[in-house]
């Protein structure tokens, strides 16, 4: 039987999946890796830890591919970071990410340069903080040494496929989250970088996500035990690949996904690239040739993974079971959830988190409670931006938190749309596996692979009633500490 490895670079681990041509998951595997905050506001990860996690999760899966014929690797991950490289290929710097806010600077410049609305009908997007192009922007400002010495950039999920074949490109799914790409023509905007004092080549070539980017370089087949040469896929961006995992593209209009991973996201497939005009939430390609919205709160299973380890005499379990127990509205308790400034749809990369309304009545269950109520209210505060801008009509769960009942049921009560979960293996790594199964010409289309690779989508639990009638007064708490920050010099 044929099957293919989807890869995921996530924030908290690498994942990767091996899924055969009847769209069953045959083997997985995972391998962690630290995140570093060497600053408030700034977030890295090492290269070289995404390195060592792909030849552990390789040796894990190793032994469990007899039997199937590996036919492609696929390509995913975190959006955003940027992994500088020198002319030789060896990345100059730990890799800033995604929720990365100390380029504030280059993006009140960009906005000088190029007017916010100018910006959004070229790029689809505003100047964001954790966006790519900021950070080349930043090191080139602060690090001229270093920055003399850059001879490409990559996207996170692109530095592995370079690892792997030796090629350096990227896909558009990924790319128009560089901030530097004309999204309606898909191709770097020259005129754009050359106004910010870049060039294009700095870029990696751009292509479609299914396409063949290189062949697997013999070391790593070694390791995997498959034969070298295998093509490997050019990918997508995690919330795209997760997108395409679900089966959610342009030909399922109103069923968008909502991902409970380090960051939460809402997804909503759009047939064109029609940005919001006030630039809250994102405009990116789709990897089905077609677009999508995705509206981002920065810290959602992030502001889970932070509490808990405030707490590591307690299990993940013991704490969710805690938070079951405590009464809705965590009596009057309140998180906002701004650990890393916030996205979607204040950009703000100066707010940061608060429990509000303590009291000594507080145990650590209405902390937790608090939190996952907190991480549901703001992607409820996105969902109505973003209803008003597409189709929304059902959310498909996936990311880690979404094993959660509570988790998910406290979402559907704050999106108040039904939030459904499909049956089976999703996730970022199932949708890149999907694409290598195109790009191997298992499938002669991504439409077909989708159609025969599909998962039962079946009701979530039932929405906890009343979770909408706390939004007024989380909003009220939200513009409080908005308006605190904006005024900070
Ligand atoms: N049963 C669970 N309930 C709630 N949250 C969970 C559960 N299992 C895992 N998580 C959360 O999911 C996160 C990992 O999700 P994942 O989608 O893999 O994130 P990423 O792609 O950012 O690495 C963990 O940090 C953890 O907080
Ligand atoms: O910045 C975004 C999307 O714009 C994030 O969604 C990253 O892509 C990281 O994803 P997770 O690690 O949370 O899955």
């Amino acid at each position: 039987m044929r099957a293919a490895i989807g890869l995921d670079l996530g924030t908290s681990g690498l994942k990767a999946l091996v899924l055969d041509e009847e769209g069953r998951k045959r083997a997985e595997a995972r391998a962690g890796y630290p995140l570093h905050t060497p600053r408030p506001g700034w977030t890295e990860q090492d290269p070289q830890d995404w390195a060592r996690a792909l030849k552990e999760v390789f040796r894990a899966l190793a032994p469990k591919l007899s039997g199937l014929e590996v036919v492609g690797l696929g390509l995913s991950g975190q959006m955003h970071g940027a992994v500088f490289l020198d002319r030789e290929g060896r990345f100059l710097l730990p890799a800033p990410l995604w929720n990365d806010q100390r380029t504030e600077e280059e993006v009140r410049w960009m906005e000088e340069v190029f007017p916010r609305p100018e910006l959004i009908r070229r790029t689809g997007n505003p100047a964001v903080t954790g966006f790519q192009l900021p950070k080349v922007l930043w090191l080139k400002r602060h690090r001229p040494d270093l920055f003399a010495r850059v001879h490409r950039v990559l996207l996170p999920k692109d530095y592995l496929g370079f690892l792997l074949t030796g090629v350096q490109a990227t896909e558009y799914s990924d790319a128009s989250g560089v901030g530097a790409m004309d999204i309606a023509r898909r191709v770097w905007d020259g005129e754009l970088l050359q106004a910010l004092g870049l060039v294009s080549d700095l870029f990696p070539e751009l292509g479609e996500s299914h396409r063949v980017v290189g062949g697997l370089r013999p070391e790593w087949a070694e390791v995997l035990g498959v034969k070298a040469g295998i093509p490997v896929v050019a990918g997508a961006g995690d919330n795209a690949a997760a997108a395409l995992g679900l089966g959610i593209s342009r030909h399922r209009k109103g069923v968008g996904s909502v991902s409970l991973g380090t960051s939460g996201v809402l997804f909503l497939p759009l047939e064109t690239p029609t940005p919001d005009p006030e630039g809250r939430v994102h405009l990116f390609c789709h990897a089905d040739g077609a677009y999508h919205l995705l509206g981002v709160t920065l810290s959602a299973a992030g502001s889970l993974e932070w509490l808990r380890k405030l707490f590591p005499e307690a299990s993940l379990e013991t704490l969710l079971r805690e938070a079951e127990a405590a009464p809705l509205g965590a009596l009057g308790l309140y998180f906002l959830p701004f650990l890393a400034g916030e996205r979607s749809p204040y950009l703000e990369p100066r707010l940061r988190g608060a429990f509000l309304g303590l009291s000594l009545a507080h145990t650590r269950g209405h902390l937790v409670r608090a939190v996952l109520e907190g991480v549901a209210l703001s992607l409820g505060v996105v969902h109505r931006v973003m209803r008003r801008l597409a189709q929304a009509e059902a959310y498909l769960a996936t990311g880690g938190g979404s094993a959660s009942d509570l988790w998910l049921a406290l979402l559907a009560g704050a999106l108040e749309t039904p939030v459904l979960r499909v049956v089976g293996e999703e996730g970022a790594a199932r949708g890149a596996a999907i694409l290598a199964l195109v790009g191997a010409g298992v499938y002669a289309s991504l439409e077909e692979a989708l159609r025969a690779t599909q998962l039962e989508a079946v009701p979530g639990p039932p929405p906890v009633e009343g979770v909408g009638a706390l939004l007024p007064d989380y909003e009220a708490w939200v513009e409080l500490l908005l308006e605190r920050y904006r005024r900070l010099p």
